[in-house]
């Protein structure tokens, strides 16, 4: 039986289980999914297109953050071998669905979606990065500046993706990536079942050496969906809890901020 994070709905909430021998620490948070606010709708299909940013200075993206000056943004990079689902797992989150087709990402597709932890309007930006080199040198600089918190991901059906987290890891801490940026370990494909290569166990050892937390999941399944949202979720909630991350004028009212009516997902607990 494969371990995994799980993650259960009720009625009008999205509740988040914490892993037990993970638990980083625990928190109780409200939150809402206030909307799916990816930068551009590109209608379901999955396709890359305008939001792939292939930028070459920091300037491309300033622009594009102009308008969400007014909330903290989280800036999460996802990275891992080319192929192991990245860019299916941040359109999950930030799209709600699975992909029909992607191509290799070219440098970084950039998406955000806005969430509300206990009554903060967040934008959590996550940053698809390129698994094949070629598609990624130029662009590494920009991927580690100012990150927040980094997604590792491997495919499960694939022996050397779990071994080549090593090296990304490597390059990660080369990068001056601090080690209180928080960083979780996802194993992706776990709908293909009996193509399973990489034990639980051993990718749980491996998480625990790294002091990361493990979800194993599936892109793919739209039963894993809310698992897929608690990875990132997850992250959210950590980097909240760190008051140092900057502030952004959050719009307030009345001393606090709004809670959002559009939506009827509302308590959660954090995974972490
Ligand atoms: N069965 C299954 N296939 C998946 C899953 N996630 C992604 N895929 C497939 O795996 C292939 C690669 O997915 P991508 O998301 O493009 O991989 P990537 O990591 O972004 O690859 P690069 O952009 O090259 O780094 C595609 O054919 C997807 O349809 C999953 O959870 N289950
Ligand atoms: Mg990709």
């Amino acid at each position: 039986m494969r371990k995994r994070i799980a993650v259960v709905a009720l009625p009008g909430s999205l509740t988040f289980l914490p892993p037990s021998a993970r638990t980083v620490h625990n928190c109780v948070h409200q939150l809402s999914v206030m909307a799916n606010e990816s930068l551009e709708n590109d209608g379901g299909t999955g396709s890359r297109n305008s939001r792939n940013i292939h930028f070459t200075s920091s300037v491309d993206l300033s622009t594009s953050l102009e308008s969400s000056v007014q909330t903290r943004i989280f800036k999460i990079i996802v990275i891992g071998d080319s192929n192991v689902g990245k860019t299916c797992l941040t359109f999950r989150f930030t799209g709600g669905s699975f992909p029909e087709k992607t191509e290799a990402t070219i440098g970084v597709d950039f998406r955000e979606k806005a969430v509300e932890i206990e009554g903060e309007k967040i934008k959590v930006q996550v940053w698809d990065t390129a698994g094949q080199e070629r598609f990624r040198k130029s662009m590494v600089e920009h991927y580690y500046r100012n990150v927040h918190a980094v997604v590792f991901v491997y495919d499960v059906t694939k022996m050397n993706s779990f071994q080549n987290l090593k090296t990304w890891i490597q390059e990660c801490n080369g990068h001056r990536v601090s080690p209180t940026v928080p960083r979780v370990l996802v194993g992706n494909k776990c709908d293909l079942v009996s193509q399973i290569q990489v034990p639980s166990n051993t990718a749980l050892k491996f998480a625990d050496a790294h002091n990361m937390l493990l979800f194993e999941t599936s892109a793919k399944d739209p039963k894993e969906s809310q698992n897929v949202d608690s990875i990132f979720m997850c992250l959210a909630c950590r980097l909240k809890a760190q008051k140092s991350l900057l502030y952004r004028d959050v719009e307030r009212e009345d001393g606090r901020v709004r809670l959002s009516q559009e939506t009827n997902i509302n308590k959660s607990i954090c995974p972490c």
